[in-house]
């Protein structure tokens, strides 16, 4: 067991109904004792009782649960106290603790202790960051799957075969080439191409995963006046960016975040293409041509009004039909003459000032979705750009592996690619336990967790 003991606030500092302090560690049982002058303690009982003080005031008056080691979150003793939500006061109980020994816990050392302690491996400690992180069903589904061990399972029974492959191959290392027959190796390559292919199924999830992790990013672009601020207000349902007839009103881009059938998209308003123009708005173009390049999905506004067929020479280097909705805006006025350029995009007509066809359009985007990701029919997802880079390294060393045992290559070195691919792997789940990998995700935790 750790031999000191941490504590922290687990909940948002601030005005709130209910504060929750943690600690964890050897000095919990005696920490509670005196703290609450009880003699007895049982755990995981939650009791009412006055918070004294080491110079002997009362704090406040608290509700405390001890867990007694191993049965608690990080495997230690461990102690919570639920305060009234008074920063001040949670700044005097904390003050406290620390003069009775008790030492403040730094990013995510209580997770970490979990992780030390076996109660989680390292992909099940990193799901409890996605937990909290998740903004929509989707991400919050993936990250509890991959808190409640899916990815540690396929992980593992990945790392087993590559372990099997590996004794295959390290049995025949002390022999000749010429004492082994060439069927001696079709178990071993057989292990492999199954790997290969779990590898490569797992790879191609970690597009989703991305989006699920950071949302989908989406930009409205299109020529000034267009509407495009207004179709930003109609899907998010409310008037957050600045609509008017002078063409030219949006400078700087706006970022907001919207839900859409359980994903979550970041949305991005620019400023209206056109060549000309003065040096601030000509600025606010070049940010909306690098938003809309990087977007994922692009959402071309035309006014059916006016002749839009000019917007296609800037914007046709980044836009396609595989990328781009074409978003056809004002039908509730008369319709000009164009050339049908865009006519092999998918489009929706719409009006933001009579709110109409905005539905429709939130259909295609969720379409477009589902379409270019692989959506939940696995149970493990790559949401961690950390485990896809991990399963890719392995990927390679797998392939070379069997590269070199179709050109005969010697026992040694095939054994050498299964043992870099089985490494790569095994950092997933934390096998190594290298300190630097352990202290940079760790870090990146909130105080408390
Ligand atoms: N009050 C409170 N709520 C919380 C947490 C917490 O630590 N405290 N959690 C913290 O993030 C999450 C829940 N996770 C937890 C995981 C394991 C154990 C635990 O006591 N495990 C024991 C006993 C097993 C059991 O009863 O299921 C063990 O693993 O031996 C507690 C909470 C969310 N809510
Ligand atoms: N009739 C009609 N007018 C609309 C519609 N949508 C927007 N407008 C009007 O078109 C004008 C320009 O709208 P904005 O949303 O500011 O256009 P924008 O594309 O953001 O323009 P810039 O920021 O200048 O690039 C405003 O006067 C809107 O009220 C529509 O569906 N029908
Ligand atoms: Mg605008």
């Amino acid at each position: 067991m750790t031999s000191d003991t941490i504590a922290a606030l687990s909940t948002p500092n601030g005005e709130s109904a209910i504060a929750a302090i943690r600690l964890s560690g050897g000095m919990c049982l005696e920490t509670a004792k005196s703290c609450f002058g009880k003699s007895e303690i049982s755990p995981r009982f939650a009791s009412h009782s006055s918070y004294v003080s080491k110079d002997g005031k009362i704090l406040d008056d608290v509700v405390f649960t001890f867990f007694k080691a191993p049965n608690s979150y990080t495997g230690e003793d461990m102690l919570e106290i639920c305060t009234h939500g008074n920063p001040y006061i949670v700044q005097t109980v904390l003050e406290d603790l620390f003069a009775r020994g008790v030492r403040a816990a730094t990013h995510g050392e209580f997770t970490r202790r979990a992780f030390e302690n076996r109660k989680l491996d390292l992909s099940q400690a990193e799901a409890v960051a996605l937990m909290i992180a998740a903004r929509s069903e989707k991400s919050l589904e993936a990250a509890r799957k991959q808190l409640g061990g899916e990815l540690s399972k396929r992980v593992n029974s990945m790392c087993d075969t590559l372990i099997e492959a590996l004794a295959y191959m390290e049995a025949y290392i002390d022999f000749s080439d010429e004492d082994l027959p060439k069927e001696s190796f079709s178990k071993p390559k057989e292990l492999l191409e199954k790997f290969v292919c779990d590898a490569s199924r797992l790879v191609s999830t970690s597009r989703y995963g991305a989006v699920l992790r950071d949302g989908l990013n989406v930009s409205i672009i299109g020529e000034p006046n267009a509407g495009k601020s207004s179709l930003m207000n109609c899907i998010l349902g409310r008037n957050r960016a600045i609509v008017s007839p002078s063409a030219g009103t949006t400078r700087d881009f706006i970022v907001e975040r919207f839900s859409i059938g359980g994903y979550c998209v970041n949305l991005a308003d620019t400023a209206g293409l056109r060549t000309s123009g003065d040096e601030i708005e000509k600025e606010g173009i070049r940010r909306a041509l690098e938003v809309a390049k990087d977007s994922d999905l692009k959402l071309l506004v035309l006014d059916v009004s006016e002749n839009f067929d000019g917007v296609f020479e800037i914007a046709k280097s980044f836009i396609s039909p595989s990328n781009t909705i074409v978003v056809l805006n004002k039908i509730d006025k008369p319709r000009a003459q164009n050339a049908g350029i865009f006519k092999d995009f998918v489009s929706v007509e719409v009006s933001c000032l009579e709110d109409r066809g905005i539905e429709n359009l939130k259909e295609k985007i969720l379409e477009f979705i589902t379409k270019n990701s692989i959506t939940s029919s696995f149970d493990d997802i790559l949401v961690s750009a950390r485990h896809s880079g991990l399963v890719a390294d392995s990927l390679e060393n797998a392939k070379s592996a069997v590269e070199k045992i179709d050109s005969s290559a010697p026992s040694e070195l095939v054994a050498s690619d299964i043992r870099a691919a089985l490494d790569s792997l095994g950092e997933i789940v934390g096998r190594g336990d290298r300190e630097e990998v352990l202290s940079k995700i760790f870090s990146t935790f909130c105080i408390g967790k």
